[in-house]
């Protein structure tokens, strides 16, 4: 049997891909490409190029593949593009997982581990690490189009035979270990990477989103976690629902918290030379500390984090920016056939 991994093209998505082809697992990719490259999805998965909410796409891959499961990463995933279009944002993170789940569901799938975040939560009144039963209060679309979703799979599984498990993570960064894929966004927004092409000089300056937030240096403080560590706990999620148990909703992060400065400090610090820096005024959307108690996914998934320093996590992220330096997409092709012939 297989597993459906939609997203399989992104950043997340191209780790999950080799995650479950280390751990022995047969694996199909959906993907529309929209921000995702086919060049990052291992040469051993199959690939479909598609919507998720194409009804004809996933009946030929239901007919074509023996699916089991399916670990749902296809999305929109950036806070302030969510504040400028939210109907975007509705469209392809709630109305298209409506459609795949109903296809899902008719095909007699029944595990489903779903990408949350987590942006469902309200602002924190402290910077503790957040538990799973704090309030959901979503400061922007982004959020709130995942938490319409969470309630889509909660309803769907007290109805149908089916369970889920919702992940939301916090801040996801740094590449694979052993350098097979990485975070290849183009016009990344995201701190680490924005500040690791900085340190390359693949982009002028990083800009602080504010300097007037209640934390230790005025920064904003987020709880960054290793991709790989992220991928990890999706397969303790697959082999939970494997064994019978019932749906969860779980946080991952490490739960600690660094600031902007902080990031950028490491960054400096591993890099050897300082970039350009400029402080700029808050970014919409953006909440002053958002940090992870993880203690469910630890308990209940036995998932243990094995890359949980900030060192490694920009480390990783650096080696991954300095192997797409200078690197077309031919190269790159050629590099994912010579991976998808060798073992690991
Ligand atoms: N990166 C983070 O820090 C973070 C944090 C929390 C949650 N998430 C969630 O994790 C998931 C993956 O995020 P990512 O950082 O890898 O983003 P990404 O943009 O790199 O990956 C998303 C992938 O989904 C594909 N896609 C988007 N819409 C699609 C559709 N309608 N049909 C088929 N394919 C589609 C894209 O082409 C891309 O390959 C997203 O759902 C995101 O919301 C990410
Ligand atoms: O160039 C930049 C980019 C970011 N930041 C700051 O760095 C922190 C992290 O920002 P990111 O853009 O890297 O990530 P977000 O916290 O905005 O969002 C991420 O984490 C969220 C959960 O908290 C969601 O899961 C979302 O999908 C994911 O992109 C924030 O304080 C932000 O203001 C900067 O100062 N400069």
């Amino acid at each position: 049997m297989a597993i459906l991994v939609t997203g399989g093209a992104g950043y997340i998505g191209s780790h999950m891909v080799w995650t479950l082809l280390d751990a022995g697992e047969d694996v199909v990719v959906l993907d529309n490409l929209s921000t995702g490259f086919r060049w990052t999805v291992s040469q051993r998965a199959r690939f479909y190029l598609g919507d998720v909410a194409d009804a004809q796409v996933l009946k030929t891959i239901f007919i074509e593949n023996d699916i089991e499961a399916i670990i749902h990463f296809a999305g929109s995933a950036i806070v302030p593009a969510s504040v400028a279009d939210p109907l975007a944002y509705y469209d392809n993170n709630s109305g298209k997982t409506r459609a795949l789940l109903s296809a899902a569901i008719t095909a007699g799938i029944r595990h489903f581990v779903f990408s949350s975040t987590a942006a469902v939560y309200g602002p924190q009144k402290t910077s503790e690490p957040v538990k799973e039963t704090a309030p959901l209060n979503p400061e922007n679309p982004y959020g709130q189009s995942k938490l319409m979703t969470e309630f889509m799979l909660r309803d769907a599984a007290a109805a149908y035979d089916f369970d889920y498990v919702a992940l939301r993570y916090f801040n996801v960064a740094g590449a694979d270990p052993l350098g097979r894929t990485g975070q290849s966004t183009s016009g990344a927004t995201h701190l680490i990477k924005v500040a690791c092409e900085a340190a390359l000089g693949k982009r002028g300056s990083v800009q602080v989103y504010g300097i007037d937030y209640a934390t230790h240096d005025g920064t904003g403080v987020r709880d960054y976690i290793h991709v790989s560590d992220l991928t990890a706990v999706h397969l303790e999620a697959l082999q939970h629902l494997r064994r019978g148990n019932r749906s969860l909703v779980a946080n991952c992060g490490y739960g600690t918290g660094y600031s902007v400065l902080d990031v950028l400090n490491m960054v400096t610090r591993l890099h050897g030379h300082s970039f350009k820096v400029d402080m700029a005024p808050r970014r919409p959307g953006d909440a002053a500390s958002v940090v992870a108690d993880s203690a469910l996914a630890q308990r209940v998934l036995d998932w243990k984090p094995k890359h949980d320093s900030l060192e490694t996590v920009v480390q990783s992220a650096l080696d991954w920016e300095l192997f797409l330096m200078n690197r077309n997409v031919d190269d790159l092709q050629t590099i994912q056939k010579a991976l998808a012939a060798a073992s690991f």
